[in-house]
Parts: C-alpha cells; sequence; structure tokens
C-alpha cells in the first residue's frame, strides 16, 4: 500500500483538565483532506472540549498539529488565522446584518468588536461576493438577512461563515441540531460535497443519521476517551461504543 499523505489535523495526547475532570484524556485523532470525519458520544462526553482545545479556546496538554505545523502554543487568533474554522454550537447568526455582512465580518478579521458598527457596514458593503456562498448555493440569499431563510439555509449560513477566507479544516460543533429528517439529509449531502472537493471536516452531531450516513471515519468519546475509531460500520457494531452511546437503536 501506498503511504498516506499527513493529516491535515492531528493531536496527540490532547487532554484537558477542568478542575477533577479530565474532560479530554490523552485524545489523538487526524482528519484527512476529503474526509469528513464524526466526533461521537454522551453528552458530557467531551466533544466540544475537544473542539475548544483544538481551537485554542481551552487550556490543554498535548499536541496540535495543523497542515503539519505544531499550533498548540498559539493563541486562538493565530489558529484560526493558521487555518482552523469553527461553528459554535450555539453558532447564531448576526440577524441585522445580510448574508454577506455575516461572511464579512469573519472576512475581515476580528469581527465586530473595536470596530465601530457603521465603519463596519461601509466595509461589509463594499465585501466582495464569496464564493463560499456559490459553493454552498447560497448566492441567491447574498442580501438577505438570516432569519426570512429556513432553518437548514441558516446553518449553510453558519458552515458558510465558518469557511470564509482561507481554512484548512472546518471543525463544526453540532451543525444539524435542530433540523428536520429533510434538512440534516441535505445538510449531511452539502457537507459531504464539501470534502469531496478538498475540505477536511470535523462533524459532531447526535443526528446518527447524519454522522453514519456522511462520515468516512468516526472517534467514539466517552469521559474524555477515544474508546473506538473506524468505518460508521465498525463503529456501529462496536459493542463498547453500543454499550456507552448508541444502545439497541442502531445496532443491527
Ligand atoms: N468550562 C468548563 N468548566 C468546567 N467544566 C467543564 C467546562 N466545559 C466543560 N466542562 C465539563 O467537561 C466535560 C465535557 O463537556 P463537553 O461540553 O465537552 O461535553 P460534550 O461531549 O460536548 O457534551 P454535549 O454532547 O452535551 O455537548 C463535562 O463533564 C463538562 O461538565
Amino acid at each position: 500500500m501506498s503511504s498516506q499523505p499527513d493529516p491535515v489535523l492531528r493531536t496527540r495526547g490532547l487532554t484537558v483538565r477542568y478542575g477533577g475532570v479530565t474532560a479530554n484524556d490523552s485524545v489523538d485523532l487526524e482528519v484527512h483532506r476529503g474526509q469528513v470525519v464524526g466526533l461521537i458520544g454522551p453528552n458530557g462526553a467531551g466533544k466540544t472540549t475537544y473542539v475548544d482545545a483544538v481551537t485554542g479556546f481551552a487550556r490543554s496538554s498535548g499536541e496540535v498539529w495543523l497542515a503539519g505545523r505544531r499550533i498548540d502554543a498559539m493563541p486562538a487568533h493565530r489558529r484560526r488565522r493558521a487555518g482552523l474554522a469553527r461553528t459554535w454550537q450555539a453558532g447564531e447568526l448576526f440577524g441585522d446584518l445580510s448574508v454577506t455582512e455575516n461572511l464579512a465580518v469573519v472576512a475581515q478579521g476580528g469581527g465586530l468588536r473595536g470596530l465601530a458598527a457603521d465603519t463596519f457596514r461601509r466595509r461589509a458593503a463594499r465585501a466582495p461576493h464569496d464564493p463560499v456562498l456559490d459553493e454552498l448555493g447560497l448566492a441567491e440569499d447574498a442580501h438577505r438577512r438570516p432569519d426570512a431563510l429556513s432553518l437548514g439555509r441558516q446553518k449553510l449560513v453558519g458552515v458558510a461563515r465558518a469557511l470564509a477566507g482561507e481554512s484548512h479544516v472546518l471543525l463544526l460543533d453540532e451543525p444539524a441540531a435542530g433540523l428536520d429528517t429533510h434538512e440534516s439529509l441535505a445538510f449531511g449531502a452539502e457537507v459531504r460535497r464539501m470534502a469531496d472537493r478538498g475540505s477536511a471536516i470535523l462533524l459532531i452531531d447526535h443526528d446518527m443519521n447524519l454522522v453514519l450516513g456522511t462520515c468516512d471515519r468516526i472517534y467514539v468519546l466517552d469521559f474524555g476517551r477515544v474508546i473506538a475509531c473506524g468505518t460508521p460500520d465498525e463503529v456501529r457494531h462496536d459493542p463498547a461504543v453500543v454499550a456507552a452511546y448508541l444502545g439497541a437503536e442502531v445496532a443491527p
């Protein structure tokens, strides 16, 4: 077998402690270009903590590598600039800005903080049309406000906003929360297309149809530890995963 290229994102021994709680316990994980990798597990297993640690929002020990470069000593804003993009679990969009303006907030860096609102608006109004809107099929909504869109399309705007600017890896934290089955399927297809065009994506979600149907590989966390890793088929039949998380409903 030919050797695989280096992963775009790799963690080694990533550990986060909150007081007496070990929220991430020596997590080794890899995401390659063109892959959607799932991260699943029960409530409180440490999934959001992992994203916080990788992106520099939680103090951690261990190694974080992005595109061959070690980034764990960098503050969050430098990791973002190095190419780590994330969505937030409660990823509200700016309701009084258009879709294009929502993207411009990120693309201009620094967000609204420190920038007078009218200055920001003048700049955002001149913002070039971001090609990511075309890629995600959102071009026709560019000048609408998020609340004029369906929840499914709002979620896509959240992804587009995370992608605005250059990024190597996209970390999606519960992007499908609140979507109905149909919207979730469409969302999964979009995530899959992004990976097929070369993105590297880490997907956290409790919607097992979405995760099992979209991911190339899945890591399962329980009490901060990786208890299993494999293809969707391997993971859904793993007795430890069924016992800790999946239960009988997705087992054969
Ligand atoms: N800022 C914090 N301070 C203290 N403890 C925290 C903090 N953030 C998370 N924890 C604890 O760390 C553990 C992991 O939480 P985390 O939110 O990462 O889990 P999760 O897998 O994302 O859960 P969910 O599926 O409910 O979103 C939990 O025990 C949680 O209570």
